[in-house]
C-alpha cells in the first residue's frame, strides 16, 4: 500500500482495497479463458490496512453455473500467513467481446482494435488503469 492509496491518515482507502480485490478476482477469468465482468462484489473490511504494509491477495473460483462465475478473495497483512484484513465474494458474468465494443468509448475501442500486437490488444481490455 502506497501513500497514493491512502484514505484516512496512514490507512488504505476502502475503495482502493475493493479495487485490488476486484482485480485479483477478475484475473481468475483469464485462467478460465472466459471474458467476464463484475456483476456483484461484496466486501468485508476486517482490519485497517496501513500505508506501507504489504497486502497478500489470493482468490479462487468457487462455482460456475452457465454464464455465472462465483469467486472469493482474501487479503492478508504482511504475507500469506498474515491476519485477514479484507475479503470479498464476487459474481462475474460472462459476456461477449461485443460488450466492450458496444458500450466502451469509441476512441479507446478503435485504438485497442487497431493494435497489431494481439497480446497488447487483449490486455487493453483487461483492466481499468
Ligand atoms: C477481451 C476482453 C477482456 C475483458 C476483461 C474485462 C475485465 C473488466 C472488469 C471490469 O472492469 S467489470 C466493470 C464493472 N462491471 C460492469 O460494468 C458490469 C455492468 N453490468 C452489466 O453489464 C450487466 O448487468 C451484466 C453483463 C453483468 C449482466 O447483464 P446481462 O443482460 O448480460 O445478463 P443478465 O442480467 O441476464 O444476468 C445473467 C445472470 O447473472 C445474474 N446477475 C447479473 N447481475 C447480477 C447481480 N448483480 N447480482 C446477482 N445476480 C446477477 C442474473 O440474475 C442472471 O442469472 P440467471 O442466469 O440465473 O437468470
Amino acid at each position: 500500500m502506497r501513500p497514493a492509496h491512502q484514505g484516512a491518515p496512514g490507512l488504505a482507502h476502502g475503495g482502493v482495497l475493493a479495487t485490488a480485490l476486484d482485480e485479483t478476482l477478475g484475473s481468475l477469468n483469464w485462467l478460465l479463458r472466459t471474458i467476464a465482468v463484475t456483476g456483484r462484489l461484496e466486501t468485508d473490511f476486517r482490519r485497517p490496512v496501513p500505508v506501507g504494509s504489504v497486502l497478500h491477495l489470493e482468490a479462487e473460483v468457487t462455482a460456475v453455473a452457465g454464464r455465472k462465475i462465483y469467486s472469493t478473495a482474501t487479503g492478508r497483512l504482511g504475507g500469506p500467513e498474515g491476519p485477514v484484513a479484507v475479503r470479498a465474494d464476487a459474481l462475474f458474468v460472462e459476456v461477449k467481446v461485443d460488450h466492450f465494443i458496444d458500450n466502451g468509448r469509441p476512441e479507446e475501442i478503435r485504438v485497442a482494435m487497431n493494435d497489431p500486437d494481439q497480446i497488447r490488444r487483449a490486455r487493453a481490455f483487461e483492466v481499468n488503469p
